[in-house]
């Protein structure tokens, strides 16, 4: 198992720099999930780990080992990618195969290893068959088998599961899942989609313009979001102006419309810009009431277990709200006025 270190990697395309004085530390053996909307810098991150890219300056480590300026095929790196870059034409067996031949592997181990991963893949039976005749998910268990046979210290993935339908990305997250933890290799893996990277990784690196915006675990990406940013793109949380009155032991009181709440500081102080980060489960609606903070319905989207809001506040802000609906629960329809209270779950988050 092995751990990957950047210390001030910088690298730039021409006059435009991607990645600044970056340092970032992926323990060795977990899920690493790096993030971030497109042309953040994700991959260029990855393919520098790989070796396609020589950063401008710093170190890439894994372990003690500087490999800045190691070839990519001597990095010892399994790479998945999202059009699975199998060899059309030849079988399953030959593909998963190949870097093991390349590394001049002998025949008779070739075969054990190759079955060996085909069978924890689940395509044994498909040994012999040609890679065009196969399934996307079927295509991309291929290439994680290639890439994990030839037992790598990183495994690198590059946005593997969206060229998948829905249900596929589902299922190929589960299975991801369960065979990193199974293999134990260190993974560093690139994705766009917030699910996704909550619900797979141990690790998630939110990056912003070539930085890393956060570092946390996926919960507490989700709910302790340091930065309006985060919060916005890890679960589209709602942002209202606030007023902070006091912080005491972590708890703020503040003022929304003129109502006190209080809620999680989240390290932020009085008189810093901030904004209240409100999760779509972290409001709840009532009929409508003097004395507290009161809304326009502008949308309803029923979704069976639960149903969704638009709520209009008396400051021209919207907040969406998600409510669980049971049989006899309270429904509001559209244009209703509703009371609005919000969670003591619901942090601020510094507005930058
Ligand atoms: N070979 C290249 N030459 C010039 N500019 C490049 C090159 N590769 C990437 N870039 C630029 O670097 C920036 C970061 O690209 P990168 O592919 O790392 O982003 P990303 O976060 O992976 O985005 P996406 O999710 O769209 O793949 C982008 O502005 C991109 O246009």
């Amino acid at each position: 198992m092995t751990q990957v270190d950047f210390e001030d990697v910088s690298v730039s395309f021409g006059p435009v720099a991607v990645l600044e004085n970056l340092s970032l530390s992926i323990s060795s053996g977990g899920f690493f999930t790096l993030l971030g909307p497109s042309g953040c810098g994700k991959s260029t991150l990855l393919r520098a780990i790989a070796g396609f890219i020589r950063p401008d300056s710093g170190t890439v480590r894994f372990g003690a080992r500087d490999m800045t300026h190691v070839v990519p095929h001597k990095r010892n790196t399994g790479l998945v990618f999202q059009d699975y870059a199998l060899f059309p034409h030849q079988n399953v067996f030959d593909n998963v195969a190949y870097g093991l031949r390349a590394r001049k592997v002998n025949e008779a181990d070739i075969s054990a290893k190759v079955t060996t991963y085909l069978g924890r893949m689940g395509l044994s039976k498909f040994a012999n068959r040609a890679t065009s005749e196969l399934s996307g998910g079927q295509r991309q268990r291929v290439a994680l088998a290639r890439a994990l046979v030839i037992e790598p210290d990183v495994l690198l993935m590059d946005e593997p599961l969206s060229a998948l339908d829905a249900n596929l990305r589902q299922e190929m997250r589960l299975f991801l899942s369960e065979i990193q933890r199974e293999v134990g290799v260190t993974t560093i893996f690139v994705t766009h989609d917030q699910d996704e990277a909550l619900s797979m990784s141990d690790q998630i690196a939110l990056m912003r313009n070539g930085q890393i915006e956060q570092l946390s675990t996926p919960h507490d990406l989700h709910h302790r979001p340091r930065t309006s940013y985060t919060a916005a793109f890890v679960g589209g949380a709602n942002l209202l102006a606030v007023d902070v009155k006091d912080v005491q032991n972590e708890t703020a009181t503040c003022l929304i419309l003129g109502s006190e709440f209080r809620v999680a500081a989240n390290g932020c102080r009085p008189g810093e810009p901030v904004k209240l980060c409100v999760h779509h489960q972290e409001a709840s609606l009532s009929n409508a009431g003097s004395d507290t903070i009161n809304g326009t319905v502008t949308a309803v989207v029923f979704l069976g277990g639960q149903t969704s809001y638009q709520v209009a506040l008396p400051t021209g802000e919207h907040l969406k709200v998600t409510q669980t609906t049971g049989f006899n629960s309270p429904q509001f329809a559209n244009g209703a006025t509703v009371s609005i209270d919000f969670s003591e779950q619901c942090c601020l988050v510094r507005d930058v």
